[in-house]
């Protein structure tokens, strides 16, 4: 395919090659009308450049709707690194990674994503400020996994007060996909509120951590395989790993009322999401739900203040709830609902904010 119609949508694409590091990243910045893009930078052994650059391509461009929909003055972009998370990283590889992200000049300030952690961004921070979400010590807002997980929960109880009319997290089963920064923290609030659990992870030590931590409350969950997780009796599937796993396949799978989780890009194609509401299976739009993280990395770079992220990751229940409410008054999906919503924010500034008006960097309260 031209490479030029693969990224018609997108502002910017940018290969980032260093030879003495083995880096191997693409940054991609999807739309800047709301401000500078915004997000994080995941690290996968992709089978190839070109499922990478999907990927990031795909990403990005969730965040500019993420963006829209928390109603933070940035717009969408996304990194990816071509490597092995469990073998490849190290410092260099991180502090080139940064160099690459300085040279876009304020145009894209990344993050944690899937398979990076704050720690490897203190050495990118080495060679730019253009990053969020490292540790306090270090000037950042700390691990954004945190309000993620907060964002997910307060998804569920949205999704479970539409459906059952109580916001009651317990009582409940929820199948959790990946146990990672964000689906551990979720399975843990889930097990504190006395919620059955069914989980998966492809990392062993995820799951015994999980499972002592069970077994130390007097409660049990029980661990599935990674096939099994899309066809368990559970109430809601909660996907916290990789995307594209609401498909055909898995959707004919699915037992579930709904499916509320943190990965991005859920829905392999947007009629899955159609295909899921014809199943009567009540979809939560992953970038509604998951939106805490970015909430507080956005306050990180105008005044950070804690409480302020809190009330703003709140927000997600009613905004879900409007979005539930939206689909169906309207007679369409909740994605295509949560859409519509975003592109009309987006297109009310783009009007007043050009291409490149949002070159100049956020004030930074903290690092300068
Ligand atoms: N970290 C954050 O604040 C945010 C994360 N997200 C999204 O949430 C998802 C999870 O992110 P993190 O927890 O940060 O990533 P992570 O890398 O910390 O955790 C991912 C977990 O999923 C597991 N996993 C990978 N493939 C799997 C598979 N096929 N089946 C089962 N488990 C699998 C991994 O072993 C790991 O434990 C990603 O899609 C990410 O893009 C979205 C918004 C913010
Ligand atoms: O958590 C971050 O660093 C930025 C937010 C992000 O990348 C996401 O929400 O997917």
């Amino acid at each position: 395919m031209d490479m030029f119609e693969q990224i018609k949508n997108h502002e910017q694409v940018v290969f980032c090659n260093d030879e003495d590091t083995g880096l191997k990243a693409i940054i991609a910045i999807h739309n800047t009308t709301l401000g500078p893009a915004l997000g994080g930078c995941r690290m996968r052994p992709y089978g190839s450049v070109d499922e990478a650059l999907n990927d990031v391509l795909r990403l990005s461009k969730g965040m500019t709707y993420k963006c829209a929909a928390a109603d933070v003055d940035f717009g969408g972009g996304k990194a990816v690194i071509i490597g092995d998370p469990a073998k490849d990283k190290h410092p260099e590889l991180f502090r080139a990674f940064g160099q690459f992200v300085e040279s876009l000049n304020g145009r894209f300030y990344t993050g944690t994503d899937m398979g990076t952690e704050p720690e490897d961004f203190v050495y990118a921070l080495k060679e730019t400020n253009c990053i969020v979400g490292v540790d306090e010590v270090y000037g950042g807002s700390g691990d954004s996994s945190i309000p993620t997980a907060m964002g997910v929960i307060y998804g569920l109880q949205a999704t479970n007060q539409t459906i059952w009319g109580s916001r009651d997290l317990h009582g409940k089963s929820y199948a959790i996909q990946g146990l990672g920064k964000v689906g551990y923290k979720v399975a843990e609030r889930l097990l504190d509120e006395g919620a059955d659990l069914y989980v998966t992870d492809i990392n062993q030590g995820s799951i015994d951590q999980l499972v002592s931590k069970a077994k130390s409350m007097g409660a049990a969950i029980k661990i599935v395989s990674g096939d099994e997780i899309y066809s368990v009796d559970a109430d809601v599937f909660v996907p916290c790993a990789i995307g594209g796993i609401i498909n055909d396949d898995t959707i004919d799978q699915l037992k579930v009322k709904a499916v509320a989780g943190s990965a991005n890009n859920q829905l392999l194609d947007l009629y899955h999401g159609l295909k899921l509401h014809e199943k009567g299976i009540l979809y939560a739009p992953d970038y509604i739900v998951n939106a805490g993280g970015l909430i507080q990395v956005a306050d990180e770079l105008y005044e950070p203040n804690k409480e302020r992220v809190l009330q703003k990751t709140s927000a997600i229940y009613n905004t879900l709830q409007n979005i539930y409410l939206q689909a169906e008054n309207q007679q369409m999906t909740t994605m295509e609902a949560a859409d519509r919503f975003c592109e009309d924010r987006i297109h009310s500034r783009s009007r007043r904010n050009s291409f490149f008006s949002h070159m100049k960097r956020p004030k930074w309260a903290v690092r300068q």
